[in-house]
């Protein structure tokens, strides 16, 4: 293995020249027995395709990318290409037979990475016996590592953990059997189980963008521009309630310019501290008395939560660029109401060099746990409103019905890219409960 450009890594060769047919068959049983040596490598992989993710060319890639270098390596792999969506989920909560293997591969985008970390953090929770539906409950980590084959549309954890979308990158990563925890995000709403997050929770602009892309399926990648124009000249913005229990104790802050890289030491930090008791204590707190939470009612273009730096190439400095990928917490960006063009001054900043978050309009916090309420109670579920996109019906708790519509008064929230069915959420982080094969962006 060799690095080259940005981040990029390739395989290279090193010839050994011997004389003797007897010496050379040593060196190759020696050579497989410290291979055989190195546990962290995985032997047997089970791998799902999204054929249909990005650009349609995941199958293509595993096969002439991926698997012949697998090969080369004695990993033996299971491929199911998925026929539906929520196939790979599916089968993972209740059919696959995991013990037959040392980590689940997913090629293809984001979407297609939260249906593995569903179906893989669901199985691990039934097979204890935890509810997922308890917005308090001990999650149990899962052994099993995930690779990612970037194959998608915005491919951001894979980029954000790697440092570059590249299948042959991020196969090399596996065959070497990297370990990089990631912390996940559970959301609630009501105490009843939404989904989980590991990279982005936006309410408003990247929500409505999001939904809007979706009926664009058919344009690809290039989807996300056309739906970000429109979001953003609709420029609208939504009220609500965000309450949020800031992470005091926490090493960094989201603009000390601490970049989570290769071996972070905010993360190792984490690992070493006694984590678990505060988990405990800190989600007793709001229960008793509230106290340590922030509460703030206001007028919001964009709520968004980083639970890692979202970087991607689209934003190589991501959304939150000193976000942590295993410190347990996650950085809650709020964008009040303010010019179209102040917010496009803000979105310019998502490309260049200056800093994002310095602006009047928007704030940023490092938190453990947020809750997020919209100013009139959700009368029906959004599902509703997603089967019939169009409907401007009111709520019956809306104050004035003949002025708003569900499409103006709410918007929805995006997970990794998925859209909640719920406005009011409540979420909470779980330090390190998953790992991929991946070790952080190194420097260069
Ligand atoms: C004036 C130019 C402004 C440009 C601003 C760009 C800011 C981009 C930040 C992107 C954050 C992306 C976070 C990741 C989201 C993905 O989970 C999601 C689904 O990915 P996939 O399944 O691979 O398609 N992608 C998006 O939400 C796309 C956001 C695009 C924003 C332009
Ligand atoms: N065989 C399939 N047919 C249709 N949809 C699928 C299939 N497999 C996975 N999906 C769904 O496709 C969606 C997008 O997948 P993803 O790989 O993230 O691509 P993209 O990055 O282009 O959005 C995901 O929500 C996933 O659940
Ligand atoms: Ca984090």
């Amino acid at each position: 293995m060799m690095r080259t450009r940005q981040h990029q890594w390739r395989c290279s060769d090193v010839t050994f020249h011997c004389p003797n047919q007897g010496l050379c068959e040593q060196w190759i049983t020696v050579i497989n027995e410290q291979l055989s040596l190195l546990t962290n490598r995985p032997k047997s992989l089970l791998v799902y395709i999204n054929p249909y993710g990005g650009k349609q060319r995941g199958k293509r890639i595993y096969e002439q990318k991926v698997a012949p270098l697998f090969h080369r390596a004695c990993i033996s792999a299971d491929v199911i290409v998925t026929e539906h969506a929520n196939h790979a989920r599916d089968h993972l909560k209740t059919e696959a037979s995991l013990e037959k293997y040392d980590g689940v591969v997913c090629v293809g985008g984001d979407g297609m990475f939260s249906e593995i970390l569903h179906g893989l953090v669901t199985r691990v929770q039934t097979d204890h016996g935890v509810d997922q539906n308890q917005p308090d409950a001990e999650l149990v980590p899962c052994s099993l590592r995930i690779g990612i084959i970037p194959a998608g549309s915005t491919d951001c954890i894979c980029f954000a953990t790697v440092g570059v979308n590249d299948p042959v990158t991020s196969a090399l990563h596996i065959i070497i059997g990297d370990s990089q925890p990631v912390d996940v995000c559970s959301v609630h709403h009501k105490d009843i189980f939404l989904r989980y997050s590991v990279s982005l929770l936006g309410y408003g602009f990247y929500g409505d963008l999001l939904t809007d892309s979706e009926r664009k399926r058919w344009l690809g990648p290039a989807r996300y521009d056309l739906s970000g124009l429109k979001t953003f000249l609709s420029h609208n913005y939504y009220e609500g309630t965000i309450s949020f229990l800031p992470a005091e104790d926490a090493v960094g802050s989201p603009r000390d310019k601490l970049q989570c890289r290769s071996g972070c030491h905010v993360c190792q930090h984490k690992l070493s501290s006694k984590d678990k008791q505060w988990d405990i204590s800190e989600r007793e707190k709001p229960d008793k008395d509230g106290s340590g939470w922030n509460v703030m009612r206001g007028k919001f273009i964009a709520i968004n939560a980083a639970n890692m730096s979202c970087a991607c190439p689209r934003s190589p400095k991501g959304l939150s660029p000193s976000a942590h990928l295993a410190d347990g917490t996650l950085d809650l960006i709020l964008v009040r109401k303010c010019s179209r063009l102040d917010f496009f001054r803000h979105l310019l900043r998502h490309i260049n060099t200056d800093d994002q978050f310095d602006h009047s309009f928007v704030e940023v916090h490092r938190v453990r746990m947020f809750h997020f309420q919209p100013l009139y109670q959700e009368s029906i579920s959004l599902d509703d409103l997603n089967e019939t996109p169009k409907k401007t019906g009111c709520s019956p708790m809306c104050p004035a019905p003949t002025a708003c519509s569900y499409n103006t008064i709410y918007s929805s929230w995006t997970c990794d890219g998925e859209i909640l069915p719920h406005a009011a959420i409540q979420v909470s982080v779980q330090c390190q409960l998953i790992r991929l094969f991946a070790r952080g962006i190194e420097e260069q």
